[in-house]
């Protein structure tokens, strides 16, 4: 079993004892009554370079990563600095995170919210939006062609908008078919949860110009926030390295003003 195939496995497990606790119909109905979704797609396309930050725990690859006693805290200290988007993990077993996780940092900051997490099915797609989501993720891998495009059509029935998740060429060919806006590469392989940042410039530039590209993972500093937007990158997801940072804040500061410098290589839409 792979990395990702395990993941999930304890996803569904999670998954069934929400279901038995809310059922369908009822998470729907909360769905319906949320507030309406941002406008992601508007923030994405501002001028330069964008940054989403993510409120990440643990990961598998490097296990605890940081301890936020108030994930709501960090998440006003990205929004202040600029973050486009912010990314809050609600995954429980590898990550860490939580849809209660997620209602923190929804209850303080008005930026555009990603939930990230293992989606698999449209309940989690109604949950994500009855807590207020307006960006979700949907992982190529993770997913046979008929469900991606089953939960895309869902995403974007409730407002929202789907991050589309890629690794290779031929997962980047099925999101496009599924009708792809906004295209996620992500440096790190999921089954064996190896880095290759070389990845978004192989994937990227083959890719329709007006489809937003998001470099994922393994961004250390503005330096690689460079490279990727020499590729093509519109945004960067970055966790580890501002979690892990003395100073949050300032690193997405950091962040933010190199993708809004003169020197920075503009997305070609
Ligand atoms: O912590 P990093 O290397 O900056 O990576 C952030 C983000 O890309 C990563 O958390 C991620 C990308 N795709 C995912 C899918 C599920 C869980 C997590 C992820």
């Amino acid at each position: 079993m792979t990395v990702l195939e395990s993941i999930i496995e304890g996803v569904r497990e999670d998954l069934a004892v929400r279901e038995s606790a809310i059922p369908f119909d009822e998470i729907k109905q909360l769905s319906a009554a949320a507030a309406p979704p941002r406008d992601v797609l508007a923030a994405l396309r501002a001028p330069g370079v964008g940054v989403i930050a993510e409120v990440k725990r643990r990961s598998p690859s490097k296990g605890e990563l940081a301890e936020i006693g108030e994930p709501a805290d960090l998440a006003a200290d990205y929004a202040s600095a600029g973050a486009r988007v912010i990314s809050v993990l609600t995954e429980q077993r590898r990550f860490g995170g939580s849809l209660a996780d997620f209602d923190a940092v929804r209850a303080r900051v008005n930026t555009p919210l990603l939930r990230k997490d293992f989606i698999i099915s449209p309940y989690q797609v109604h949950e994500a939006r009855a807590h207020g989501a307006d960006m979700v993720l949907l992982i190529v891998a993770a997913l046979e062609q008929n469900a991606l495009e089953a939960l895309l059509d869902r995403v974007e029935s409730l407002g929202m908008t789907a991050l589309i998740e890629v690794h290779t060429a031929e997962e980047a060919d099925r999101a496009l078919e599924a009708g792809a806006k906004v295209i996620g590469i992500n440096a790190r392989n999921l089954h064996t949860l190896e880095v290759d940042r070389d990845v978004f410039g192989r994937i990227a530039p083959g890719l329709p110009q007006e489809v937003l590209k998001i470099a994922e993972s393994g961004v250390r500093g503005p330096s690689d926030l460079m490279a990727y937007a020499g590729s093509g990158a519109d945004a960067v997801l970055v966790g580890e390295g501002l979690v892990t940072s003395d100073n949050p804040k300032t690193a997405v500061t950091q962040l933010v003003t190199a993708g809004s410098h003169p020197a920075c290589p503009r997305p070609s839409r």
